[in-house]
């Protein structure tokens, strides 16, 4: 059966988010990695979200990298503000309240973040990565600037490029399993992901308890623009929702000792919708603070996001314009923050 005609089969919207175990995905063994794909599979085409347990990051470079952001969203607003985004050539660095518009009708996101880019860390074995670069010149300034660290926490940069790698290195173990879940060889995105496009925002939501107001939200409702996006939330808050296809919000808790893997439109792009970009948001309704570290993981930017064989037919044609994921993810970004 071809992807279109298991499309068609699928009719109930989600109410619930799967846990997938990652136990074996280091494994040589191809069908092990098929088996883990499968349920990769029927997760992407369903919600598009799945949390994953046992995915090999250690809790100690999570605990540091919590511990550096507590820090850091600590400092005085004065220093923060001195390595705004708005003052980098490729907008690294902090972003206040309100500074996002992930969904335009609100009047903007209640969370100050911190994103960075690749950059090596000595003594990890992941700086095989190479850095970002592009072909096309007018993304280039997008990935190769320098990321923007204060200077008042010398080891907020190790521990975030710390887990900033442990993570980066899980995410290309997922690729190939997202490649077999689409009935493609598993180097499918090998050559696509040689520059690790992938950005990391540290994110704070100041507790927001009291009366509900939808028009406040930690992060509006949107879509992420990447393939996938790997996001550790805070555990023992509940702010993460999910949209389904009955237009209900499913709730997507923090559930410890997992991460959420949820895909983006370069995912719904390349599969024509049949992987799910869903809409999703968060509001910190707590009394305490709120962490959450999203990695967006997406292809190199002079890729184009073509649909792949099987994703389209006769009666579902190409949703989408083709363009690079560069294209894309410079349009998303001046629609969201304006830069
Ligand atoms: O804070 C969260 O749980 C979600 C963050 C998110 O959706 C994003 O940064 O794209
Ligand atoms: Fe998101």
């Amino acid at each position: 059966m071809s992807l279109v005609e298991e499309e068609n089969k699928m009719n109930q919207a989600f109410e619930s988010i799967p846990v997938i175990d990652l136990t074996d995905v280091r494994s040589s063994d191809e069908a092990v990695l098929r088996r883990i794909a499968q349920n990769i599979k029927n997760a992407c085409m369903e919600s598009g979200f799945f949390y994953v347990k046992n995915h090999g990051i250690q809790d100690a470079t999570l605990r540091g990298v919590v511990k550096a952001m507590e820090e850091f969203f600590a400092l005085p607003l004065e220093l923060k503000l001195a390595i705004e985004n708005v003052k980098n050539p490729s907008f690294k660095g902090y972003s206040p309240l309100y500074s996002g518009h992930n969904d335009p009708n609100n009047k903007g996101d209640f969370q100050e973040g911190f994103e960075f880019g690749w950059e090596p860390l000595q003594g990890h074995d992941s700086t095989a990565t190479i850095p970002a670069v592009s072909e096309d010149e007018e993304y280039s300034k997008h990935d190769l600037s320098a990321n923007a660290w204060p200077v008042e926490l010398p080891q907020f940069r190790v521990a975030a490029l710390k887990y900033y790698h442990a993570a980066l290195e899980l995410g290309k173990l997922l690729f190939p399993l997202f490649a077999l879940a689409l009935g493609l060889p598993k180097g499918f995105f090998e050559d696509k992901t040689r520059h690790s496009a992938a950005l990391m925002r540290l994110l704070y939501y100041p507790p927001q308890a009291g009366p509900t107001d939808e028009v406040v939200m930690g992060i509006g409702q949107h879509t992420d623009w990447e393939c996938f996006t790997i996001l550790w939330q805070q555990p023992g808050i509940q702010a993460l929702q999910v949209l389904n296809s009955e237009g209900q919000w499913i709730d997507a808790p923090a559930i410890e000792g997992t991460l959420v893997i949820n895909l983006g439109d370069q995912f719904a792009r390349w599969t024509n919708d049949i992987f799910k970009s869903t809409v999703h948001r968060a509001a910190n309704r707590s009394r305490v603070q709120r962490y959450a570290i999203p990695l967006f993981f997406g292809t190199d930017y002079n890729v184009r996001l073509e649909p792949i064989p099987g994703c389209v037919s006769p009666e579902r044609p190409c949703k989408y314009e083709v363009v690079t994921a560069g294209e894309y993810v410079r349009a998303r970004l001046k629609a969201t923050y304006g830069h």
